[in-house]
């Protein structure tokens, strides 16, 4: 395996009983990078996220590899994700209500981490701890406190303290902000690229945001009824997407208001003008028990034609460090959101 690379993913599929959620995905996570995971609700992002974990649910068949150094997470036994728990791979969860005992002081949740994983004193775990709260700005005289006495944004703290308490090489968060105001949003994802960077984490992030993607994730990975759509660097796919599925996701992003032509920053957009509504991606993704032979995006996609794209599954393809799975990627617009464009 490559050495920059931390975590392989080949021909992964994830299956529960006849939902194909993850249909033959690959990629790789790179040492030291945020990989954001992007895609519509319903796209296997999280289900992907589980079997990155070696959790994939107890009624899903999982196949394909997913190796991290000289482990094999696919089919993993018990042992083997007991020995990457914690300091290998860690997860911040969506709701971190759910991920905190209602019962236990979330200092005590902490320091009996810290000793399932160090074995320390008591003491000393403790004393870590509240250290590791107080990083991410929960003040020692709090962390006594029981979860439902903090606010949802500090709960979500003392989650991402709790997954980096030991500096894990891998954390995968799970749509990490989702219950969150815009302003708490910014600071947890803030917080988490921060500390991760700080403690020398790779950050796998999966989330439906696009504007906090293009501010702290290095690339991104679109996904599509349970395929890869589109892979590369944040700020080439942002500004150059090759994927007509990735061109209207990007529709919805908003502009940023100066003109300044920074990281992630969509150029080239055409103007909008009164003539044109907001665009969106007509139609709705397909349900993962009837899916269209061919792409699957194909009966939403203004550049489908009538045979190819509705008959054969576009394989992934590499360009410069960018990869696209569609068959006219060649022929987006100069401007891709033109395609998405509506006249009124
Ligand atoms: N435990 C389960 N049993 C049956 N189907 C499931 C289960 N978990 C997920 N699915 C189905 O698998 C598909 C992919 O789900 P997944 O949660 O990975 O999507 P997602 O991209 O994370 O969506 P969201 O953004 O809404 O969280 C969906 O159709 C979902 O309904």
């Amino acid at each position: 395996m490559n050495p920059e690379v931390l975590l392989s993913v080949r021909d992964l599929h994830v299956s529960i009983g006849a939902v194909d959620a993850v249909r033959g995905l690959s990629f790789d996570v790179r040492k030291g990078e945020v990989l954001a995971v992007v895609g519509e609700s319903g796209a296997g992002k999280s289900l992907t996220a589980r079997a990155l974990l070696g959790m994939p649910p107890q009624e899903a068949t999982v196949t394909g590899s997913v190796r991290m150094g000289s482990y094999e997470l696919v089919g993993a036994p018990r042992s083997v994700r007991a020995a990457l728990w914690g300091r290998q791979l860690a997860l911040v969860p969506q709701d971190a209500l759910s991920a905190l005992s209602p019962v236990h002081r979330v200092c005590d949740q902490l320091g009996a981490a810290v000793r399932s994983v160090d074995g320390v004193s008591r003491k000393e775990a403790r004393a870590r701890a509240v250290a590791a709260l107080k990083e991410v700005g929960i003040p020692a005289d709090q962390t006594r406190a029981y979860p439902h006495e903090f606010s949802g944004g500090m709960r979500q703290r003392a989650v991402i303290a709790m997954a980096l308490l030991h500096s894990p090489a891998l954390v995968i968060a799970d749509e990490p902000t989702t219950a969150q105001d815009p302003e708490t949003r910014r600071q947890i994802l803030d917080l988490l690229t921060h500390r991760s960077e700080a403690t020398g984490t790779t950050l796998v992030l999966i989330t439906h945001d696009l504007p906090m993607v293009r501010e702290h994730a290095d690339r991104v990975l679109v996904m599509y009824a349970g395929r890869l759509t589109e892979e590369g660097p944040v700020e080439e796919v942002f500004t150059r997407p090759r994927a007509p599925y990735t061109a209207g996701l990007l529709t919805s992003l908003p502009q940023p208001k100066a003109p300044r032509q920074g990281r992630g920053e969509l150029r080239d957009q055409p103007q909008r003008t009164r003539r044109h509504r907001l665009p969106s991606i007509p139609g709705t993704p397909p349900t993962p028990t009837d899916l269209p032979p061919g792409c699957a995006f194909a009966p939403r996609c203004p550049l489908a034609d009538a045979t190819r794209c509705h008959t054969e599954h576009p394989k992934p393809q590499t360009h410069n460090n960018h990869t696209v799975a569609c068959h006219h990627w060649r022929d987006l617009p100069t401007h891709p959101a033109e395609l998405f464009l509506e006249s009124v």
